[in-house]
């Protein structure tokens, strides 16, 4: 249910396909971060940042890439192997494409998108595919079809119209059929037909995740997400091989045929890749019990992609490391940024990846490690892009996934909902009191919502605000320095005391008392 999110033009027109009709141009390609990316040359190998470049770097030690920056050393087998892991054919051509996206549109039944409508899911795949550098969308078509599970996904008339139009178009140098997956015998007969390569959402999706993945750990569940696509790439090269009289054929002296050897060298991958995910995971675990012990309470910040997620945190920390863009998961890895409060506790936000609705499931299960930092906060923030038409779909796609994520209910429960972007919509109000209404990008509501967050990680973390009486003798107030967070001191002169406001959580009220009894 991840993320992309659709970067929607006003005025995107389609041209649907029942039998031949007029296909209208889309609108030029809008800049994205895996054209920056590849321009700059960081794409390819996962399009790993430089070091010191905004993501990683911590010019004002705020920013740490969840699971990495506070990361040992790695030992230099294990990191000469993880490259070796990661070493991978490209998923798509290089260089310029100019795409036919087809969309294949259920009207009836069981596959019909639920809360939807084709436009946008065409919006949203067109974004997609004006992330890639060098790609657009020079056709767009909307194809209804009765029997989106049969092999070929539409009806023969439909089917034969499209064949006509992609033909008969020789500036189309790729199809991108808005489905999920295509089996490999699928697209092979597609191609076959319409005489260009045709890609699937999966494949495309993948190729924007690998671009944008920094982290280590990102790029291994990249890694981890492909399997699968190697796996039925490979039947379908064995299937050849096979006719061929090849497939079968037993390696020289191994007693190990061809297709079981790519077989067993391909679970071989996949259980390294697991292998170094959980090393990564065990590391993830240290610094979330290091973090615990600090007491710092985290708010995972989470959205549908492109909602400002990123944005608000740079606007609520004043990190001006983090780089917020227009642009289909921009963010891919899991990164904790220090604020405060009003009564200047100070916090974690995590930023997290977007979510997105049809995202392949693949690619949310092996991302699901970088997760687990949702279900380990104190709050979860949902930001909301309410200036998006389909923002209610949004939600949904997001509270599902959330629920996907098997996240404890009290979590889910009080859950802190953001109506972002409120700028692009004249006079808005929440519908709900309980909601906060901000702009990110022009800090509008921040102080409404640093205060509901302050209710809510209070609550959460069983802290509470307290004014003690204290002896200004003693110790007493250099404690309260130290374990709690002194919000005000009213010294009594005459009493040798102070009235002293202060958070402080409930085990450290527990140790003031037994230390300072009376
Ligand atoms: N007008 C307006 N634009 C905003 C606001 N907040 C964010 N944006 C824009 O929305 C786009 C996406 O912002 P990001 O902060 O990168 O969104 P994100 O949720 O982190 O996106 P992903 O990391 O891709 O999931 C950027 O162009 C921001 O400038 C806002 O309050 N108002
Ligand atoms: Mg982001």
């Amino acid at each position: 249910m991840w993320a992309l999110r659709a970067a929607v033009r006003p005025g995107l027109r389609l041209s649907r396909v029942g039998r031949a009709r007029p296909i209208p141009r889309a609108a030029p390609p809008p800049p994205c971060p895996v054209r920056a990316l590849a321009a700059t040359g960081r794409c390819g190998r996962g399009g790993r940042e430089e070091p010191g470049s905004a993501g990683r770097s911590k010019p004002n030690g705020r920013t740490v890439r969840a699971g990495e920056d506070e990361e040992e050393p790695e030992d230099e087998e294990e990191e000469e192997e993880e490259e070796e892991l990661l070493r991978s054919e490209p998923l798509l051509p290089a260089g310029t494409q100019r795409v036919c996206l087809v969309h294949p549109e259920v009207k009836w039944g069981a596959g019909k998108a639920q809360l939807t409508r084709a436009e946008w899911q065409v919006a949203e795949a067109t974004a997609l595919v004006h992330t890639l550098a060098g790609w657009s969308v020079v056709e767009t078509m909307v194809v209804s079809t009765k029997t989106p599970g049969r092999k070929l996904v539409f009806g023969k008339g439909n089917l034969q119209h499209l064949t006509e139009r992609i033909r008969g178009s020789p500036e189309v140098t790729s199809v991108f059929l808005n489905v999920e997956r295509l089996t490999p015998p699928t697209k092979k007969e597609l191609e076959a037909a319409w005489g260009v390569r045709v890609f699937d959402r999966f494949t495309i999706v993948l190729h924007i995740f690998r671009c944008n993945a920094r982290t280590q750990e990102a790029r291994l569940q990249v890694a981890l997400a492909e399997i699968p696509l190697l796996r039925s790439n490979l039947k379908n090269e064995v299937a050849a091989l096979d006719r061929g009289g090849g497939g079968s054929r037993y390696m020289m002296g191994s007693g190990e045929s061809f297709m079981q050897m790519r077989q067993r060298l391909l679970r071989e991958k996949e259980l390294k890749l697991r292998k170094a995910l959980e090393r990564l995971r065990r590391k993830r675990q240290l610094l979330r019990r290091q973090r615990a012990k600090r007491e710092f309470p985290v708010v995972s910040v989470v959205g549908y992609t492109n909602c400002g997620k990123t944005t608000l945190i740079r606007a609520l920390t004043g990190d001006m490391a983090m780089q917020p863009r227009d642009q289909l998961f921009a963010t891919l890895d899991v990164t904790a940024h220090a604020g405060s409060l009003p009564s200047r506790v100070t916090i974690l936000y995590m930023d997290t990846i977007g979510f997105l609705s049809q995202l392949p499931h693949d690619l949310i299960e092996s991302f699901s490690a970088t997760l687990e930092d949702v279900a380990h906060s104190d709050v979860i923030m949902h930001v909301r892009d309410v200036s998006h038409p389909e923002t209610e779909l949004q939600k949904a796609s997001v509270l599902s996934a959330l629920r996907g994520l098997g996240l404890p209910t009290p979590l889910l429960d009080s859950m802190v909902e953001v109506h972002n972007k409120v700028d692009l919509v004249p006079g808005y109000s929440p519908p709900d009191p309980s909601t906060v209404a901000v702009s990110a990008l022009q800090g509008r509501g921040l102080d409404q919502l640093r205060a509901t967050l302050e209710d809510a990680v209070l609550r959460a973390t069983g802290r509470q605000v307290l004014t003690l009486h204290v002896k200004l003798a003693g110790p007493q107030l250099s404690w309260l320095y130290r374990e709690a967070t002194v919000q005000q001191v009213d010294v009594l002169p005459e009493a040798g005391a102070a009235h002293v406001k202060v958070i402080i959580s409930n085990s450290a009220y527990g140790k003031f008392q037994k230390l300072f009894p009376g």
